[in-house]
């Protein structure tokens, strides 16, 4: 199940932009030992920023440089991290200035744009993705891909797979074009839509082309109103931002996906692969929204935060099998809560743990099963049962890496448990537990 910390489609970004008020600036001041208007980077102040002092009214661009002025003044500093001079705003609001900070030899010459305050985007150019350009060798492979673009006459492009996949096969990782801190939005609107175009202006010509080629649901101010679109909401050192990858935008939603995504912060890369077989001629989905939920709310967040009637399959069904779908995903919600009982009275079986699995694959959420492979391997070690414990850890593990990336907490444990179960906090927490009549014994075996 996506959480809120996970990785997920932006919408709600969207939403906040409106809320927030646009109040009148203050002048840009930078916290360190440095003079006004610079950094220090390497030991060395540094030009980090071309500051713009805004009004509600009237943002003063005359302080403000072309980009060549801007590319001029950075290369004339010696190891300046970013291709062109940033350019910042701030105000009451938001005193710490926030700023485009652009790239455009990151990965390999795809290049990128970070809008976020300086000591974030400094904290940002630890990551390997920046320091070790080896860690993207596997990343922005797009050359001969397992799928074609295709148009739907209700959803627009999508991508179809031109050959099998099979569970686990990767079929894209990216890194984004734009990274965009929430703090934005505290600037006044004109400003923040500034730094946006001024960004998209920034990126190499071939990336620009990919970032105008993505898709304007709202039909706003173009570069944010893509952004809005297309962003995915990721994390950097715990910061939630948003994020835009071109070719993940391409692919369409469905409540019953066949493919995962998860964020990686080290690459900062975005890794789509297919959860089960899609054959030729499929298209491949993911889930905008977590979506073990009812059939009407997910609709509704759906046309809330994305603005669209959903058409997938399930939201499409008769409302006699939508009914028992929805009913299915109570029992999930239940059995779940059941199973995370660790109480003495708990009435957890392993039974309730396989009836669980059922439901997943009967409802064809196969792409977020490792929880409930979790579950099964964990309620299996409380009664002791070794084997079968392994056997779920082990299921555990490959779909939560395909659903929740490298580093994700449950995969820890499952590791573990897939080594020794005898060593895992939950062996044999059960035995002796009463189940109930009819189901086979409770002890180890
Ligand atoms: C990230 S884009 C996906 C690619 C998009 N179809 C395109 O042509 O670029 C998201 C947009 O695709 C459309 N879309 C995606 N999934 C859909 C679905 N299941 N039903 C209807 N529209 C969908 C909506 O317009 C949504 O705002």
């Amino acid at each position: 199940m996506k959480t809120a910390a996970s990785v997920g489609l932006l919408g709600s970004a969207f939403a906040f932009a409106e809320k927030v008020q646009q109040i009148p600036q203050k002048p840009i001041l930078l916290s360190d030992s440095c003079p006004s208007n610079s950094i220090l980077y390497n030991g060395e102040c540094q030009p980090a920023i071309l500051g713009a002092q805004s009004t509600t009214e009237n943002i003063q661009l005359n302080t403000t440089i072309t980009l060549e002025e801007a590319r001029a003044s950075a290369q004339a500093h010696e190891n300046f991290p970013w291709t062109f001079l940033p350019e910042c705003y701030s105000n009451e609001n938001q005193p710490d200035p926030v700023c485009v900070f652009s790239d455009q030899n990151f990965a390999g010459g795809r290049g990128i744009f970070l809008i976020t305050t300086t000591p974030l985007a400094y904290q940002m150019l630890k990551k390997p993705a920046f320091s070790q350009p080896e860690a993207l060798s596997r990343i922005n492979q797009h050359a001969n891909p397992p799928f074609e673009e295709h148009d739907f006459p209700s959803k627009g492009r999508g991508l179809i797979a031109n050959k099998t996949l099979n569970r686990g096969d990767q079929i894209f990782a990216s890194t984004p074009l734009l990274i965009t801190n929430p703090a934005s939005y505290n600037l006044v609107e004109s400003e923040r839509l500034r730094l946006g175009h001024r960004g998209v202006d920034t990126l190499p010509p071939a990336t620009k082309d990919l970032f105008w080629k993505l898709l304007d649901h709202f039909k706003g101010d173009p570069v944010e109103d893509r952004i809005n679109t297309n962003a995915f909401d990721i994390s950097v050192d715990n910061v939630q931002q948003y994020a835009v990858m071109p070719e993940i935008a391409m692919m369409n939603h469905d409540c019953r996906p066949n493919a995962a995504y998860f964020w990686d912060e080290d690459t900062l890369s975005h890794y789509v692969h297919a959860t089960q077989t899609i054959y030729p001629g499929e298209e491949i989905t993911i889930t905008y929204i977590n979506n073990e939920r009812k059939r009407a709310d997910r609709m509704k967040h759906l046309k809330t935060n994305w603005g669209f009637d959903c058409t997938c399959s399930s939201c499409a069904a008769h409302p006699v099998f939508a009914a028992e779908s929805d009913a299915r995903i109570q029992a999930i919600e239940d059995i779940s809560e059941a199973l995370n009982d660790w109480t003495d009275s708990s009435k957890a079986t392993p039974e309730m743990a396989e009836l669980l699995l059922s439901l997943y694959q009967q409802e064809r959420l196969e792409a977020s099963m490792g929880v409930a492979y979790k579950h099964a391997s964990e309620v299996y070690s409380s009664f002791g049962d070794r084997y079968n414990a392994i056997k779920y850890a082990q299921l555990a593990l490959e779909l939560l890496h395909l659903d929740r990336g490298f580093f994700d907490v449950d995969i820890k444990f499952m590791l573990a448990m897939a080594k020794d179960p005898e060593q895992s906090w939950s062996w044999k927490k059960r035995v002796g537990h009463k189940r109930l009549e009819g189901e086979s014994c409770g002890h180890a075996h």
